[in-house]
C-alpha cells in the first residue's frame, strides 16, 4: 500500500527527502511513497515543485489523520532549536516516516529508530544505532557500534568511524571525520572537512585537522523566535 508521506521543513533537507523519495519510486517501479506537500511557516505556495499544505504546527494532525511525516528541519548548528521545534509539534513516534535509499548499505543489527534518514550510497555498520530523526546524507559512512544520538544531522561525506557516541542533535559537516572511540556531546558541529581526533562537551564548536576548539555554542542563539 502506498504510504501517504508530509514533509516539515523546506527545499534543503526537505527537497533531498523528496528526491530520494522519488528515486525510491522510480527504482521500485511502484509508489512507494507519495508525497502530499510540505509544512511549512514561511512559504505558503510550492516548494520542490510539491504544495505546502499547511503550517508546522499542523503535524499532529496530520499525523492523526494516518498521514507519515518526515521532520527535515536540520539547520547546522541550531540543534537546539531543531528539538524544541520538534517537540512543541507533538508527533507520535509511529507517525515518523524511517526511509533508507535503496543504495544504502545497513548492517542487519544496526538499529533505525523512527524518523531516521539515510540518504544514496551510505554505510551503516553492525551494532550501530541511529537514534530517532538522524539524518544521514548522501555518502557518508557510519562504522560499527555507534551511537548516534536523536536528531543529529550527518552532512554529504562524513565519516564516523567506530565506537562513537554523538549526543542529540550534533551536526558533522560535509566531509567531516570522526576517529574511532571519540564521544561528541549534545548539539555540537564538527566542521566541514574537520577531522576530530578528541573527544567534545556539549554546545562546542570544532573545524580544522586535527580539530580544536572554535568557539562555543551559546544557548542564547536557540529561541523559538529566531527561527
Ligand atoms: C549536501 C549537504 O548536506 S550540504 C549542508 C551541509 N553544510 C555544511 O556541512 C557546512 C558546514 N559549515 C561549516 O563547516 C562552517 O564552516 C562552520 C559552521 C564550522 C563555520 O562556523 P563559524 O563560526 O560561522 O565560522 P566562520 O564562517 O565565521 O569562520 C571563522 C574562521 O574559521 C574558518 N573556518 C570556517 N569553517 C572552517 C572549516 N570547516 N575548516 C577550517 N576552517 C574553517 C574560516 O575560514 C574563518 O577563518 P578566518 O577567521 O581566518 O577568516
Amino acid at each position: 500500500m502506498t504510504k501517504k508521506l508530509i514533509i516539515i521543513g523546506g527545499e534543503g533537507n526537505g527537497g533531498v527527502v523528496a528526491a530520494c523519495i522519488e528515486d525510491i519510486n522510480r527504482i521500485h517501479k511502484k509508489s512507494v511513497y507519495e508525497i502530499i506537500g510540505f509544512l511549512n511557516d514561511y512559504h505558503a505556495n510550492k516548494i520542490c515543485n510539491y504544495p505546502v499544505v499547511g503550517k508546522t504546527e499542523t503535524a499532529k494532525e496530520w499525523a492523526k489523520e494516518g498521514y507519515l511525516l518526515s521532520f527535515a528541519i536540520h539547520p547546522i548548528g541550531h540543534g537546539s532549536l531543531r528539538v524544541k521545534l520538534f517537540d512543541h509539534l507533538e508527533i507520535p513516534d509511529e507517525s515518523l516516516a524511517t526511509i533508507v535509499h535503496p543504495t544504502a548499505f545497513i548492517a542487519s543489527n544496526a538499529t533505525l529508530e523512527p524518523g531516521v534518514f539515510v540518504m544514496a550510497n551510505c554505510y551503516i555498520g553492525p551494532q550501530t544505532q541511529l537514534a530517532k530523526s538522524v539524518f544521514v546524507m548522501a555518502n557518508c559512512v557510519v562504522g560499527h557500534n555507534d551511537y548516534i544520538g536523536p536528531f543529529c544531522h550527518l552532512s554529504a561525506g562524513s565519516v564516523v568511524s567506530s565506537y562513537i557516541t554523538i549526543g542529540k542533535a550534533s551536526d558533522i559537516c560535509l566531509s567531516a571525520s570522526i576517529l574511532e572511540k571519540v564521544s561528541i556531546g549534545d548539539y555540537c558541529v564538527i566542521g566541514a572537512k574537520s577531522l576530530l581526533t578528541k573527544s567534545t562537551g556539549n554546545s562546542e564548536m570544532y573545524i580544522g585537522i586535527p580539530a580544536k576548539l572554535h568557539r562555543r555554542i551559546e544557548e542564547k542563539e536557540y529561541t523559538l523566535q529566531e527561527k
